[in-house]
């Protein structure tokens, strides 16, 4: 079994300790907190052991009656793998920890890319990540490109890539986070750094990206443009789609009009948390001119990377191939809406 650390318990962490757990080839060692509150609480409910991420504010641990098994390092050494999920900056932080105790380690689509051997999306370049020691699990809007723009480059060649991406202020919990009544150019720049993210994956893809925010928490919404190497009929481009595991295709019939509606889905689908780990096109979108490709897709920024970061698991420690693990961890956590 392969023993996961899990270093940083918040939107992200939490749900890749869960997944992980989903797995039959796969065990969580513990998750590590800076500190007690309502997510280092249902932890311990879950059974997960909890260590302590910063040693000198270990005492409020016990002052509010959390049982803490140890410092992190303890937890980063009896791991075979960790996966940092820490705020963005503080993975870079921690890699001399982890090349201390010989682990190897994940990290998020916060961290810079140059911090780490290869950034890793399981259907474009799992490969990759075979045996690295610091592989990066690229960003919800990162992954969420890469997912469509990997089969289309397969099945058709791609020769350009516009994409807006209209991205939520903050997450449901960021009660900080912004704006509650305007619309952002942002960056303002352009491309936004999303396009530089997805090059990281695919070297030679020519790709710009216009960033937006706007104040919603539920979803980020992509309009993409993919110019083509052939002209293709827009239901060839859905047939493609189709056999993507982890694309849903928004059927005309189920009358979804937005992210609210999507999340309603989820819910009523009965997955934790409402998570949609899927690419969410919008099927009626998928239109072709001449060698243009058009779509509109909703993206789930809490959950999509989650199933990456346990293919990427199996590809660091060599554990299994792309097919096999993306097949197994769809199976387990029941990916395919
Ligand atoms: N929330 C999102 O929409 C997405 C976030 N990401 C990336 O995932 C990473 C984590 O983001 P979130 O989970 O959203 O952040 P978060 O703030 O929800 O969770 C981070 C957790 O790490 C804890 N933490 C802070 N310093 C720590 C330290 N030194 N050691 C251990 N734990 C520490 C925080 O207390 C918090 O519990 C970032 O790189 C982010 O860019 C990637 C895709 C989507
Ligand atoms: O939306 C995201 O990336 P982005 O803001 O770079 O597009 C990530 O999901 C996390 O970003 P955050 O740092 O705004 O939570």
């Amino acid at each position: 079994m392969i023993q996961v650390a899990i270093n940083g318990y918040g939107t992200i962490g939490k749900r890749v300790a869960d997944a992980v757990r989903e797995q039959p080839d796969m065990e969580v060692v513990g998750v590590a907190k800076t500190r007690p509150n309502f997510e280092a609480e249902t932890a311990l409910e879950k059974g997960f052991s909890l260590y302590a991420a910063i040693e000198e504010r270990a005492d409020q641990f016990a002052e509010a009656g959390l049982e803490i098994a140890g410092p992190v390092e303890d937890l980063v050494d009896e791991a075979d793998v960790v996966v940092d999920a820490t705020p963005s900056g503080i993975g870079a932080e921690n890699k001399a920890m982890y090349e201390e105790y010989d682990t190897p380690a994940l990290y998020q689509g916060g961290e810079d890319a140059d911090l780490v051997d290869v950034s890793f999306n399981a259907r474009s370049n799992f490969e990759d990540a075979v045996d690295a020691d610091h592989v990066r699990v690229v960003s919800c809007n990162t992954t969420g490109l890469s997912r469509v723009l990997a089969p289309l480059r397969e099945a058709y060649g791609v020769e350009k890539v516009r994409a807006t991406l209209v991205r939520r202020g903050g997450d449901p919990g960021q009660t900080s986070r912004g704006p509650i009544n305007d619309i952002l150019p942002n960056p303002v720049t352009i491309p936004s750094h999303h396009g530089p993210d997805v090059e990281t994956i695919f070297d030679d893809l020519d790709i710009d990206t216009l960033g937006m925010k706007v104040p919603a928490t539920l979803m980020h919404m992509h309009s993409l443009n993919v110019t083509l190497s052939e002209e293709v009929d827009a239901s060839e481009v859905r047939d493609l789609f189709a056999d993507e595991s982890r694309l849903f295709l928004i059927p005309e019939r189920m009358d979804i009009d937005g992210s609210g509606k999507l999340k309603e889905y989820a819910m009523d689908a009965g997955r934790p948390r409402g998570d949609i780990w899927e690419n969410c096109i919008w099927e009626e979108s998928i239109s072709t001119v001449g060698t243009d490709l058009y779509l509109f897709q909703g993206i789930h920024q809490e959950s999509d990377v989650v199933p990456e970061n346990v293919d990427a698991i199996r590809a660091v420690l060599g554990a299994a191939d792309a097919e096999e693990s993306i097949a197994t961890t769809d199976e387990t956590m029941g990916i395919g809406l």
